[in-house]
């Protein structure tokens, strides 16, 4: 099989029919185009952003792609395998984090539930324990193996739940928002870790989150799902530049001065000694700082990104796509 069609999805529908009791006899019945032909492909070892506002369709694609949900139309396949159809087949060859979810046992420490999966998931023995070795190693899980998962911080949770998913040595890694609620340093540590088992490993990893810094840090290429449609597949930089999404640049200068001159960027505001400087998010920032460095006293500066939600606002508005419901047809009918 090329490596361009390790995962391939070729005008996938997936539809819900929804009802709801409007009244005594009464209810609506409502379909809800979650995935709407929606085609895309990705190469093995490829890390790939996959965004768009709440409702579009990301979570119902993972679970179309992990074998949970059946599409209502059009063919999906992950390296070669139908998932809905053959789900325990593919399971050895996939691997899955929710953020907001855990796939560990509550009350046991966390090795327990690492050797309940080893037999489980009947991974060899040499494979489970060298799996296990790297993790606990790259992850740091060394001290949190006794302790009950109930009783881990989220970060710590969340690296045991990465461990849990790479046991079995999973081809494809699908995360749904692997940093929601870490503080700083548990997401840099998530993201070396991701970047490094890309790198070692050619793991493909599908990568769906709210924080652009996840994007950013870790995904050459970034899909934006819009209605259950592809609305943007390319790279970040050139996501900004389709919306035209600003970065800025807070400097704290030595005293009180004029406007700092240093276009493309604009000051857009001043107090007293801080100035806030926006600029092209899709242009580095380094030369920049390096421009106002040599011609101001600069004592600290910081970069702030734009957030997701905006940049994925800027952008569908650029392309003529306002913001609004998934599609849906409602009907009245008597029940
Ligand atoms: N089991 C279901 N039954 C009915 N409708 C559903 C079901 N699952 C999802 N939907 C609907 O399908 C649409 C897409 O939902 P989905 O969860 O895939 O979006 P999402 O992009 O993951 O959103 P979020 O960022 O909020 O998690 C929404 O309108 C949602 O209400």
């Amino acid at each position: 099989m090329p490596d361009g069609d390790f995962i391939t999805l070729d005008r996938v529908e997936k539809v819900f029919d929804v009802r709801r009791k409007t009244g005594f006899l009464r209810s609506e019945r409502r379909r809800v185009r979650a995935v709407d032909s929606l085609s895309f492909t990705v190469a093995r070892g490829e890390m790939v952003g996959y965004i768009g506002p709440n409702g579009a369709g990301k979570s119902t694609t993972i679970k179309m792609l992990t074998g949970i949900l059946t599409p209502s139309g059009g063919r999906l396949r992950v390296a070669g395998i139908d998932p809905s159809r053959e789900r325990t087949r593919l399971a050895a060859r996939i691997g899955v984090v929710f953020g907001q979810r855990t796939t560990l046992w509550w009350d046991l420490p966390l090795i327990d539930s690492y050797r309940l999966m080893h037999r489980m998931y009947r991974i060899p023995d040499g494979r489970y324990r060298e799996n296990l070795d790297r993790c606990v190693e790259l992850l740091e899980l060394g001290d949190l193996l006794d302790v009950p998962v109930r009783q881990l911080s989220l970060g710590q949770r969340m690296r045991g739940d990465i461990a849990a998913a790479l046991l079995h040595d999973p081809e494809v890694l699908y995360l749904d928002e692997p940093t929601i609620g870490l503080d700083v340093i548990s997401k840099a540590r998530v993201r070396e870790f991701l970047r490094e088992l890309n790198a070692e490993r050619g793991t493909t990893v599908l990568l769906t989150t709210h924080d652009l810094q996840d994007i950013e840090q870790l995904c050459g290429r970034v899909m934006v799902i819009d209605h259950g449609r592809l609305m943007y597949d390319g790279p970040l930089a050139g996501l900004h530049e389709v919306g035209d999404s600003e970065r800025t640049l807070v400097v704290d200068l030595a005293r009180e001065l004029p406007p700092i001159e240093a276009a493309p960027a604009r000051v857009v505001k001043v107090e007293g000694p801080r100035q806030w400087l926006a600029f092209p998010a899709s242009e580095s920032a380094a030369p920049l700082v390096a421009r106002i460095a040599a011609a101001y006293p600069l004592v600290d500066l910081s970069v702030r990104e734009p957030d997701i939600e905006a940049v994925i606002a800027k952008m569908l508005q650029s392309m003529g796509d306002t913001p609004q419901p998934p599609p849906e047809q409602a009907e009245h009918v008597v029940s």
